[in-house]
């Protein structure tokens, strides 16, 4: 719109000529026409007549009739009349044509007057100096603003004090050298309310050229626009935190790793997963989950200058792209500043809530010059910086590159294997420790890949981390059951088996359902199962395990507590839950009865097991004197290489054969 800066100027004349607003209808040639054609038709019959008159006074046409020749006389006289009939013929046609083509000028002239009283879009007229001369109904309807309220006024009434246009002095600059201008603008209404239009203004020019006016018009855009910023911002932000989303992440390193091809310049990209989210998210609920997002969000870009990013990612995934660093030391600063901001405590629901995170660091160009393997490659860091412990940062390099290669090698052959059924199971005998009986098996998974044997503690996390532990764990539960409910029917009715079972499998909404299910398919009763759950996975979700362990308890299926003393978690707290048997880790079994500390620490359990009325389960006893020791203090079972190793289901059932009594 026009800057109110427009001086007077020489009045214009209206744009009548135009057909635009304003002009008089009705017929106002109609009366000149009728009286000019009567004006020929009294001339034309003057003429004749006078012509007639002439003909009969003159001596000429006397001499003529004296001379025989009165009919050719009579004959002009005739012609002359005929000449004066056709005249005023000729004369009406020209006046029919006239009035026709009036009659098609003033059918335009109503159609523009109609286009311009109903058209969809404002239209002002303004003269050469921005004046309002006339508007229509629709820049009413628009702008608020009356037409009496606005003809003489400058056009620039409408700019918006806010909103900078596109246009303004540039739009008067175009539509005085080229006639014609097109653009978005912002305008102000009568009551002050801000507005976008797409606007277009152009002259009307006079016969030499020069231009006698203005017209402007302009469509109201602001619910588009609006419309567009909503799907730019969901398109390219993430709805939780407003943070930029993977996308608009892409978008700016793609052009950070541009500019800096040419400027040689370097940036860093830090990948940041929070610690311990799921625990909160699981306790506390979603909203709460996602109230810690939103401070974290706010934490994260108070860590980096204005110019960088800070993205989420997804979940508890968020990123931060560091533009024009001057190397590592830039990266570290910022990711130790993330580490202590992500260190303090957050409230929710009346609680503080730690949460912490660990974050992998990619350098570019080196570790990419695009954003996936930029990305990647943070991630594979980040991974790292888990492995290592959480709560700290790694710098991505080519080691874990192919360590994470081979990660991913490992993964496609455990799913062939779950695919090829290329597991086996062996299990491992307890023993009661006063007698010798044999009281149950625990059932170790083993998988051989390419012939070669690879430990439980190598692909059991890996299945986790997968999620194909789920698949695997159903095949253990039931293969187990299968094989001891065989067993059992052969002869060693008393024999009890313990299956080692995964946080994740817990998690299934249907662990219990399968639990009943390998029971019912194998006929081994409930109460000779035994799960094994590590104290990590009981303390990870406690309100869940329990609510698990007390529906399989019901049924008679047992629980121990894994790995007992590596969690330094008290045992009056897991005694909440259902629990039959704990076994303690074979760590603190290994050096008793030497270690005094151990020692100390293997009767205090006992005893507190006692209190409680827990039986213990020792694993790991590899020697008569750990086994005495064992025995003495009054742990009720043992497991270990002295009794026996983990054995294949043929050989176990040789060596129970083999066994006494
Ligand atoms: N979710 C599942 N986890 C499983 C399954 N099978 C095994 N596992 C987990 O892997 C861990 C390691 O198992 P493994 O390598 O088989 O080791 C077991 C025994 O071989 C070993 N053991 C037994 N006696 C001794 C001993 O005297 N000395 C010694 N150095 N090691 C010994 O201990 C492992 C059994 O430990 P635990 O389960 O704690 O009783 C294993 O710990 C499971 O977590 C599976 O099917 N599902």
């Amino acid at each position: 719109m026009p800057p109110s800066t427009e001086t007077a100027a020489p009045a214009v004349p209206p744009p009548a000529q135009t057909g635009l607003g304003g002009v008089a209808m009705g017929r106002p040639h109609d009366g000149r026409l009728l009286r000019r054609m009567t004006r020929i038709v009294v001339a034309a019959w003057t003429v004749a007549i006078a012509a007639s008159l002439y003909l009969n006074l003159n001596p000429i046409y006397e001499h003529a009739s004296a001379g025989g020749i009165a009919g050719t006389a009579a004959a002009s006289h005739f012609t002359i009349w005929l000449f004066g009939i056709a005249g005023i013929a000729l004369a009406v046609r020209h006046l029919h044509r006239q009035l026709a083509r009036r009659e098609v000028e003033l059918s335009e002239l109503e159609l523009s007057a109609k286009v311009f009283d109903d058209s969809l879009q404002g239209i002002a007229i303004t003269d050469v100096q921005g004046r309002i001369l006339r508007v229509n109904p629709m820049f009413t309807g628009i702008t608020g603003f009356a037409a009496d309220e606005v003809i003489g006024r400058p056009i620039a009434i409408l700019a918006s004090e806010s909103e900078p246009s596109e246009g303004g002095n540039g739009m008067w600059r175009q539509l005085r050298a080229e006639g014609g201008w097109v653009g978005e603008a912002w305008l102000q209404r009568k009551n002050g309310d801000v507005f976008a239009v797409w606007q277009s203004a152009s002259a009307i020019d006079g016969a030499a050229g020069e231009h006698l006016s203005y017209i402007f018009m302009f469509q109201d855009i602001t619910d588009r626009k609006l419309f567009s910023s909503r799907l730019e911002q969901l398109a390219h932000y993430d709805p939780l935190t407003h943070l930029p989303n993977r996308r608009l992440l892409a978008d700016r390193v793609g052009h950070a790793i541009q500019r800096a091809g040419r400027n040689q310049g370097r940036h860093a990209l830090l990948f940041i997963d929070l610690d311990r989210f799921k625990r909160i998210n699981d306790t506390v609920g979603h909203a709460a989950g996602d109230q810690l997002l939103t401070v974290i969000a706010g934490r994260l870009t108070e860590c980096v200058r204005a110019s960088d990013t800070v993205a989420r990612l997804g979940g508890d995934e968020f990123a931060v792209l560091l533009e024009d660093i001057h190397g590592p030391g830039d990266a570290e600063r910022v990711a130790e500043k993330v580490l202590a901001a992500l260190a303090a405590p957050v409230l929710l629901e009346d609680r503080e809530w730690y949460v912490g995170a660990s974050i992998g660091i990619g350098l570019s160009p080196k570790d990419g010059e695009d954003m996936a393997s930029l990305l990647k490659n943070a991630d594979t860091a980040m991974y790292r910086a888990k492995a290592d412990g959480r709560h700290c940062f790694r710098f991505f390099n080519e080691d874990m590159a192919a360590s994470a290669a081979l990660q991913v090698a490992r993964e496609t052959a455990l799913r062939l294997a779950i695919q090829n059924q290329a597991f086996s199971l062996e299990y491992q005998p307890q023993v009661e420790l006063a007698s010798g009986r044999v009281v149950g098996v625990e059932a170790l998974i083993r998988w051989r890949q390419d012939g070669h044997p690879v430990a439980p503690l190598e692909f059991i996390p890996l299945a986790e981390e997968t999620g194909l532990i789920v698949a695997i764990g159903r095949w253990v539960l039931a293969t187990a059951c299968q094989d001891i409910a065989d067993l059992r029917r052969a002869g060693h009715g008393d024999l009890k088996l313990a299956v080692n079972i995964s946080a994740i499998e817990l998690k299934q909404l249907d662990f219990v359902e399968q639990v009943v299910l390998a029971l019912a398919e194998t006929g081994l009763p409930a109460a000779s199962l035994e799960l094994e759950i590590t104290e990590s996975t009981m303390m990870e979700d406690i309100t869940r395990v329990a609510s698990v362990l007390d529906s399989l308890s019901a049924m008679g299926v047992g629980a121990a507590i894994d790995d007992f003393g590596t969690g330094y978690s008290s045992l009056a707290y897991l005694k909440q839950l259902p629990v039959d048997h704990l076994k303690i880790d074979r760590s603190f079994v290994r050096d008793v009865p030497r270690d005094m500390e151990d020692s100390t620490i293997v009767r205090a359990v006992l005893t507190m097991s006692r209190t409680f009325g827990l039986k213990v389960v020792a694993e790991g006893i590899e020697t008569e004197e750990q086994m005495a020791f064992l025995r003495e203090s009054g742990c009720q079972i043992g497991q270990g290489y002295l009794i026996s190793h983990p054995l294949p289901l043929a050989a176990l059932t040789a060596w129970l054969a083999a066994r006494p009594g």
